[in-house]
């Protein structure tokens, strides 16, 4: 997607703008250093005319020492605009990051259903980079050369007006190659950024599932794949490359050869008597420096436009509407939240197929502390009725209410903050025990955390790990068996202490000191809580206050074990089948006996 550069420049100078005392100082700086690198141009002049040519020794010290000291200050006015500008780019691709994190924290399930990871991190790392290039350096550079080349050709006018005419003459002939090259380069500039985004997505999936690349033998397959994206990075940046050198070299050509054209004329005119030798080399020294401008400027407009298709993809991340926004008066919980729920013939479909219904007019009434078991085959909609009560997605219709509150009036963070989700997989961070559990609530004191742990029936395997509470759990929790991380994950909803928990149950078996761990501590988690639970197994149903048999998306029944047992075709055989996956709590026989 091309964006108009209008709508670049003014992106990022939002970013730059809070700094304007900073591009203040830089732009002095800059100014004070052109003024003395032209200065030096007519030091030189006094040197050859009054100096060295007139054989006047002190003219010629006093004029060296007025040269140093205007080296001097040159110095000083790079050190401050090189130190401003390069912290600006610093400052402004961080604010960028931070900007751009920001907003992605706000979209909803929906958004990452669709983007990879991977690239999106392409987009953070790489693109802000070539962007602090530019805000850092390139940019700087870009407006000295360009103070520069006015200044020098000023001083050129004022040494000799004919022979500028004739520099100016071949100003267009070096302008057309950076137009021609430079919009290209900003094309392919683009396409290569996006092809080094599918790289890093590549990179992202295998690394974490690297044991599924190993396990199925895949690791040739996947060399090939990367193998293959690798070389399609390099043939766009080897066409970039090519139409950035040969706009470099066609400016470096034109140029040079303008100025060996101009000084030949010049010469003439020395010789002619028309021009002195020392204004012929001041002349030749401003020459020179306005072509070095100009092939600074060539070569930071390649970068810049490398900057745009960067900051076109950023600008993209940012652009993306949170699928899920608070309403413009929000209404809160006014009062404690007891955890009374309410689905009021609650209809869905996922947006990314809308013509499937998911949920169909989905009634159900759950009173404060009440503690209902979802059951249901594969695909019934049971986790999706947890994404709704999370508010990853809007009901396509109907209503779901917490407390009287319409999850359409609500703000979405608050809403979320009633809810404490224990999930099937639980989630664990590649940081310690303690702010694993801490995760719950950043502001819980260590003291808090460890009597979680203690409720969670955590704190036995806690204590034998070499560094107690401090100890390290790797990426995904690693060294954790699936018993202790489902222990880390109770504690942390128990230090959470939400009105309302959504328990997805873990189909997989553990051994039975795990098991008996788990249910104690999850019991405790459960005590004053609206508890609503995807249940796996028959010890959970029987505990419910009611069940809830859910078929293509409706609550086909509502009761107690028994009542169901007795009255329902579809719970009798989950029952018989120890719902889907218990193993170890008898035969089915065994159900009957409840
Ligand atoms: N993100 C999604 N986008 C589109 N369709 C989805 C999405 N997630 C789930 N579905 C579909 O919605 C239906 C209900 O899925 P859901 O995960 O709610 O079932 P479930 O009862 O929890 O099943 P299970 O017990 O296997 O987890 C399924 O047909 C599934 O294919």
């Amino acid at each position: 997607m091309q964006t108009d550069k209008r709508g670049v420049v003014s992106w990022v100078w939002q970013f730059v703008k809070p700094y304007q005392r900073q591009v203040v100082a830089a732009a002095i700086a800059l100014l004070v250093g052109s003024a003395t690198w032209l200065a030096l141009g007519q030091g030189v002049r006094l040197l050859v005319d009054d100096g060295f040519l007139s054989g006047n020794a002190d003219a010629l010290n006093q004029t060296m020492l007025l040269v140093l000291l205007i080296n001097l200050i040159g110095a000083l006015a790079v050190f401050v605009r090189f130190y401003l500008v390069s912290w600006l780019g610093e400052r402004v691709s961080g604010d960028i990051r931070k900007h751009v994190f920001d907003h992605l924290l706000s979209l909803s399930p929906s958004f990452f259903e669709t983007t990879r990871t991977g690239e999106v991190i392409s987009r953070f790392t790489a693109d802000t980079t070539v962007l602090q290039t530019v805000v850092g350096m390139s940019l700087s550079m870009a407006l000295r050369s360009s103070v520069t080349l006015i200044g020098a050709m000023v001083m050129m006018l004022f040494t000799s007006m004919k022979l500028t005419l004739m520099v100016m003459l071949a100003v267009p002939l070096v302008l057309v190659p950076i137009f021609f090259f430079g919009r290209k380069v900003r094309i392919l500039a683009r396409s290569s950024q996006d092809r080094v985004a599918t790289l890093g997505a590549h990179i992202d999936e295998t690394l974490h599932e690297i044991q599924t690349v190993q396990a199925y033998g895949h690791q040739q397959r996947d060399k090939e794949q990367f193998d293959s994206q690798v070389e399609r990075v390099m043939t766009t940046a080897s066409q970039r490359i090519q139409y950035r050198s040969g706009l470099i070299a066609a400016v470096m050509v034109l140029s040079i050869s303008a100025i060996t054209i101009v000084s030949w004329l010049g010469a003439l005119e020395v010789m002619e008597g028309n021009l002195s030798a020392g204004e012929l080399t001041a002349f030749m020294f401003y020459a020179v420096m306005a072509a070095g401008s100009v092939a600074t400027i060539s070569e930071v407009i390649s970068e810049v436009q490398r900057a745009a298709g960067a900051t076109d993809r950023l600008r993209e991340l940012t652009e993306v509407v949170p699928a899920i926004v608070a309403p413009a008066a929000a209404q809160g919980f006014v009062d404690e939240v007891a955890g009374e729920l309410q689905f009021d013939r609650v209809r869905f479909a996922y947006p990314s197929d809308p013509n499937k219904p998911v949920l169909v007019d989905f009634n159900l009434n759950i009173g404060a502390g009440e503690r209902v078991a979802l059951v249901g085959a594969s695909g019934a909609g049971k986790s999706t009725l947890f994404q709704l009560l999370k508010l990853f997605y809007r009901p396509s219709s109907g209503d779901i209410q917490l407390d009287g509150v319409s999850v359409g009036s609500a703000d979405p963070i608050q809403w979320r903050m009633q809810f404490a989700l224990v999930p099937q997989a639980p989630v664990i961070f590649a940081t310690s025990v303690l702010e694993n559990v801490r995760y719950g609530r950043p502001e819980a004191t260590e003291a808090e955390v460890i009597a979680a742990c203690q409720a969670a029936c955590a704190e036995e395997f806690i204590v034998t790990m070499k560094d107690g509470y401090n100890s390290l759990l790797g990426e995904r929790g690693v060294n954790l068996s699936g018993g202790q991380k489902q222990r880390i994950a109770i504690a942390r909803a128990i230090l959470a202490d939400r009105p309302v928990l959504l328990l997805d149950e873990a189909t997989s078996a553990l051994d039975a000191h795990n098991e008996a761990l788990v249910k104690q501590a999850l019991e405790r988690l459960m005590i004053g809580r609206t508890t609503i639970i995807i249940a796996h197994r028959l010890a959970t149903v029987v505990n419910a206050n009611r069940i809830v048999v859910m078929e293509q998306g409706v609550a086909r029944a509502v009761g107690d074990h028994h009542s169901l047992l007795r009255d329902d075709t579809v719970y009798r055989k989950l029952a018989e089948l120890q719902l889907l996956t218990d193993t170890d709590n008898g035969s089915p026989a065994g159900v009957k006996d409840d």
